[in-house]
This record gives C-alpha cells, sequence and structure tokens, in this order.
C-alpha cells in the first residue's frame, strides 16, 4: 500500500502538487529527499522508484529459479509493453510492467506506531523471503485502458499449507498485493476494507499462476475489484475473490494528523 502512496506523490510533484500540502503530509526526513528534481513528468515506471535515495533492486525480474512457464508469460506480457505504430516504429503499449521492491517508502515514519529500528528493518511481506524461488515471484503488468493487472505468480516450497498444496492465506496475499496494486495505480492511497476469497481448486506447491484482476466499479471514495487466479494455461480456475478498498488519507501513516 506504501508502493502507492509513493507512487502517488510522484505522480503529485510531477503535477505541482496540486492538491497536497507537503509540508502537513511529510516528515521532515523524508521532506529532505524530495529534493530531487521531479518538475518534469516522469513515466509511471520512473514515479516508482521515488522516494529512495539510491536505485532499489527490482525483484520483479527473472532470476534462474523461475521456471520455463514463469519466463514464457513474462516474455508474452512484457512484449505488450510496446507496440508499434503504423510507420513500424516502436511505442508504447497499452500495458506496463511494474517494478517490485522489497520494502515501501524507506522514509515513512509508519505513524506513531514503529520505531526507528522496526522501520529500518521493515520489509514488504511479499519480498521478506530472500532465497530465490523460495516464497513468492512474481511479476505484475498493469493495463491502464483496460483498468486490469494481470500477475504471473510462481509458488514457492515455503508457502506450503495442505501437504504439497500451495496455502491459501498465501493466495490471499497474492490477491490483496495484485488487487491493491491495481486499485492504488487507479486512485492513489488505498487500503484493503475487505476481500471475499473462494477457493475453488487446490494449487500444487510449484505452480506457475495468473491472476487477473479488473476494476469492477468506483463509487466515491469504493474501489470494487475482482480476481481470479487460474492455471497458467487459464484452463483451471484456482480461485476467485472480490475486493473492497477504500481510499485513505495518508497523513495519519507519516504520522501528522491529517
Ligand atoms: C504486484 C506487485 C506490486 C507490489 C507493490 C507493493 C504494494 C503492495 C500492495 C499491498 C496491498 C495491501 C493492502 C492491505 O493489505 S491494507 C491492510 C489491511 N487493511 C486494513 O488494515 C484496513 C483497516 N481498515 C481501515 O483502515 C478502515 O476501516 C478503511 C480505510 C478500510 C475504511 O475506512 P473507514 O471505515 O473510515 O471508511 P469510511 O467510514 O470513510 O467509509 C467509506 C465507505 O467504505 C465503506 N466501507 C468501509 N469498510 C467497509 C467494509 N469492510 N465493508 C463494506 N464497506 C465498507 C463504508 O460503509 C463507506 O461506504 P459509504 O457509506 O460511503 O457508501
Amino acid at each position: 500500500m506504501l508502493g502507492h502512496i509513493a507512487r502517488r506523490l510522484g505522480h503529485q510533484m510531477s503535477n505541482g502538487l496540486k492538491g497536497m500540502n507537503l509540508p502537513h503530509v511529510l516528515t521532515k526526513e523524508t521532506h529532505r529527499h524530495l529534493q530531487s528534481p521531479f518538475d518534469t513528468i516522469c513515466p509511471v515506471s520512473m514515479m516508482s522508484l521515488w522516494p529512495f535515495s539510491g536505485k532499489p533492486q527490482d525483484f520483479s525480474q527473472p532470476n534462474s529459479s523461475w521456471s520455463p512457464e514463469m519466463v514464457r508469460l513474462y516474455e508474452h506480457y512484457n512484449a505488450l509493453c510496446d507496440a508499434e505504430n503504423e510507420n513500424g516504429e516502436k511505442k508504447r503499449g497499452p500495458w506496463r510492467k511494474l517494478p517490485s521492491y522489497d520494502r515501501t517508502i524507506k522514509y515513512a515514519t509508519g505513524g506513531v506506531h514503529l520505531s526507528k529500528l522496526v522501520q529500518a528493518k521493515a520489509r514488504l511481506f511479499t519480498r521478506c523471503i530472500e532465497e530465490e524461488g523460495a516464497a513468492f515471484e512474481y511479476v505484475a503488468f498493469l493495463n491502464k485502458v483496460e483498468k486490469t493487472c494481470v500477475c504471473v505468480f510462481q509458488a514457492g516450497h515455503l508457502l506450503e499449507g495442505a501437504p504439497g498444496h500451495l496455502h491459501g492465506g498465501a493466495i490471499a496475499t497474492m490477491i490483496d498485493t495484485v488487487t491493491g496494486t491495481l486499485a492504488g495505480y487507479l486512485s492513489g492511497p488505498v487500503m484493503t476494507a475487505y476481500l471475499n476469497t473462494n477457493y475453488r481448486s487446490p494449487v500444487p506447491l510449484g505452480s506457475v499462476l495468473l491472476i487477473h484482476c479488473a476494476l469492477d466499479r468506483i463509487e466515491g471514495k469504493k474501489i470494487f475489484v475482482n480476481c481470479k487466479v487460474t492455471s497458467s494455461d487459464e484452463s483451471k480456475l484456482h480461485t476467485e475473490a472480490a475486493a473492497l478498498f477504500v481510499s485513505i488519507n495518508i497523513g495519519p501513516l507519516f504520522g501528522t494528523q491529517s
């Protein structure tokens, strides 16, 4: 969720801080890191790099643990990120590959709840196991035109629930992550209000899955997103979900009142 805040703030920066009173939203330390020149419009993929002080590692790149099926699907969706115009020139396609880091905003205070030590050690849940291939290997692609997001997910051996099969909580975690990512890209900072999950068929550990999410509707502060988890060839339905996200004021997350 904080990743969305970073992107949202990056967006606000590139739009001349319209409607956002930064001194009230950000801590002094965070504010110090906003000195980088963000007055030019940045593509979404670049915005998400901000406000890290160094270049963070993008964990949604292929590594040696990715199965041939995982790599094939990655390449398939990656190819959709580029399109050609009528002159055969390359232009941006409707899809964007979303980068994925192991933490959210480095300088967020975490409100009043987190000690400095906890803040320094905080890691995004889905990226907290360092061994490649052991847990959540995934890459997500966003289609802003269609308001959809697809994630290619390889379920590692540390995610066992029923013997030899993927834990339902791990599936829900990925659904929350991908639906939350879509809601966040469409509406800015959000929190999950509910995530209704129906498990239709078990997932063998090591499987490669497709997680398809689509915007259902937006009603004021509420963003409704549907999701389907299928086998990589889409022939088998594993899980269905419906999620509600509510737009939030990020002030309290940064330790300010509003
Ligand atoms: C994929 C790779 C990329 C990875 C990138 C990294 C990102 C990872 C992304 C990970 C993502 C992970 C993300 C996470 O895991 S977020 C962590 C899990 N979620 C939480 O902890 C949220 C806790 N709850 C809250 O904070 C509040 O209750 C929220 C913010 C949700 C609502 O606040 P609040 O209560 O103050 O709301 P309101 O009074 O303004 O009401 C607004 C409207 O909403 C309706 N409503 C509210 N609740 C519900 C409900 N349960 N069912 C049905 N409706 C509900 C309500 O009736 C009203 O409707 P209306 O009367 O206006 O019609």
